[in-house]
C-alpha cells in the first residue's frame, strides 16, 4: 500500500478493547506521527497500558483497526513488528552477559560477530555502561538494568519504540539524566517513541505531544504546554498541573459564585474556569478585581516553589505558587484568612 512520509505512522481506528465484560478502551483514534515522542499519560486502570500492548501485539484489539505504517497490523503477532517494548522489569536473559543481551537482536537478524560486538559496543558507551559488557544481569543494578534493556531494543534502530513506565523503579538523580539520554536519542536517531507514564514531569519534560487519558478514552491530545495552560476538561485540568477551578453562571463577564460575583473573561452561561496555581497572588489585603477569600491549610515545598493550600468558606481546596521570600513575608498561620487573587484575563475557560 501507498504510504506518503506524511501520514502517520500509527492509525488507531474505533479501536475497542475489552476484557470480559469490562471496557479497558473504547472508540480510540489516535494518530502517531513518523519521529515524534508521544506520551500516553493518565491515571491508574485508564488504558494506556492496554493501548501500548495492542501496539506492541500482544493484546489484539477488540473492534476496529491499528494500521502501522499503512498496514492493518490487528493480527500481526509481536514478533513480526518492528515495534519493540521497553517496561520497568523487561527480562533480559539472565544467562547472558551485558553485551550478549545488546547483540541478540543482532544475531537474530544474522549480523556478524564483529559488527554485532560493535554496534553492541555504541549502545553500551551511549548508555554510559561500557566496562560493564560482561558482567552478569544479576550484577547489576536496576538502573544499569534499565540501561541494557534500552540498548537491546535501540541496537536494531527501530522505526518506533514502545516504552511503558521505563523509568519507574530508578532513583530521581538517575530519572532526570535518563530523561535527558531519552530524548536526545529519540531526536537525534528520529524514532518515535511512545512512552506510557502517570508522571507528568516525566511526559512533560520529554514528549512533543501528550496524550492524557481517562476511563479506556482520550480526554485531550496536545503539547505540554497546550495542556498545561489550556486544560479542556475538568478531569485534565484536576489531572495536569496545580489547577483551581471556578464553575459557575456568567453573566455580562461577572460569574456568580458561592463567595459572590468574580470578574471573568469568558462569555454567558455556565462556565468552568481554570486559574493555575503559579497565577494567583497571595494577599492579606483586599486587592482590586478578581479575587476570593480564603483560609490557609498547609503548605508544600515543590522544587520551583512553594505551594500554599487554603480552603474557601464553602469548603472549596485552592492552592497557590508563592515564593520562599513572599512566604517569608506573609507568614501565614493554619486558619488564617487571606485574599487570593488573579488577573482574570490569564485564566483558561474549558470547554466542557
Ligand atoms: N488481561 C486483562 N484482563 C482483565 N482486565 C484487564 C487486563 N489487562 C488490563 N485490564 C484492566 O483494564 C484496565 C486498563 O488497564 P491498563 O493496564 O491499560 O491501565 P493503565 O492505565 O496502564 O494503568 P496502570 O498505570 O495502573 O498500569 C484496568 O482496569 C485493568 O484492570
Amino acid at each position: 500500500m501507498f504510504d506518503a512520509p506524511s501520514t502517520p505512522l500509527v492509525q488507531f481506528r474505533s479501536v475497542h478493547k475489552a476484557f470480559g465484560t469490562y471496557v479497558a478502551v473504547k472508540s480510540l483514534d489516535l494518530d502517531i506521527r513518523r519521529g515524534e515522542f508521544l506520551a500516553l499519560m493518565g491515571p491508574s486502570g485508564c488504558g494506556k497500558t492496554t493501548t501500548l500492548r495492542m501496539l506492541a501485539g500482544l493484546e489484539a484489539p477488540t473492534s476496529g483497526s491499528i494500521t502501522i505504517g499503512g498496514r492493518v497490523m490487528n493480527d500481526v503477532p509481536p514478533h513480526r513488528r518492528d515495534t519493540p517494548l521497553v517496561w520497568q522489569s523487561l527480562a533480559l536473559f539472565p544467562f547472558l552477559s551485558v553485551i550478549e543481551n545488546v547483540e541478540f537482536g543482532l544475531r537474530m537478524r544474522g549480523i556478524s560477530p564483529k559488527e554485532r560486538r560493535e554496534r553492541a559496543m555504541v549502545w553500551l558507551d551511549r548508555m554510559a555502561l561500557a566496562g560493564f559488557e560482561n558482567r552478569r544481569i544479576d550484577q547489576l543494578s536496576g538502573g544499569q538494568r534499565q540501561r541494557v534493556a534500552l540498548a537491546r531494543s535501540l541496537v536494531t534502530e527501530p522505526e518506533m519504540l514502545l516504552l511503558d513506565e521505563p523509568l519507574s523503579a530508578l532513583d530521581a538523580h538517575l530519572v532526570i539524566r535518563m530523561q535527558g539520554v531519552l530524548t536526545r536519542l529519540q531526536k537525534e536517531l528520529g524514532i518515535t517513541f511512545v512512552y506510557v507514564t502517570h508522571s507528568q514531569s516525566e511526559a512533560f519534560a520529554m514528549a512533543d505531544r501528550v496524550v492524557i487519558m481517562g476511563h479506556g478514552e482520550i480526554e485531550q491530545i496536545g503539547t505540554p504546554q497546550e495542556i498545561f495552560r489550556g486544560p479542556r476538561s475538568r478531569f485534565v485540568a484536576e489531572f495536569v498541573g496545580r489547577n483551581n477551578i471556578l464553575s459557575g453562571p456568567v453573566t455580562a463577564g461577572i460569574m456568580q459564585t458561592p463567595q459572590g460575583g468574580i470578574p471573568v473573561s469568558a462569555p454567558d452561561g455556565q462556565r468552568d474556569i481554570v486559574v493555575a496555581a503559579d497565577r494567583v497572588t497571595v494577599s492579606r489585603d483586599r486587592p482590586e478585581g478578581a479575587a476570593l477569600r480564603a483560609a490557609f491549610l498547609s503548605e508544600e515545598f515543590a522544587g520551583t516553589g512553594i505551594i500554599c493550600y487554603f480552603e474557601t468558606p464553602d469548603g472549596a481546596e485552592w492552592k497557590a505558587q508563592v515564593g520562599e521570600k513572599q512566604l517569608a513575608a506573609l507568614n501565614p498561620e493554619s486558619g488564617q484568612d487571606f485574599w487570593l487573587s488573579w488577573d482574570s484575563t490569564n485564566t483558561h475557560v474549558m470547554e466542557r
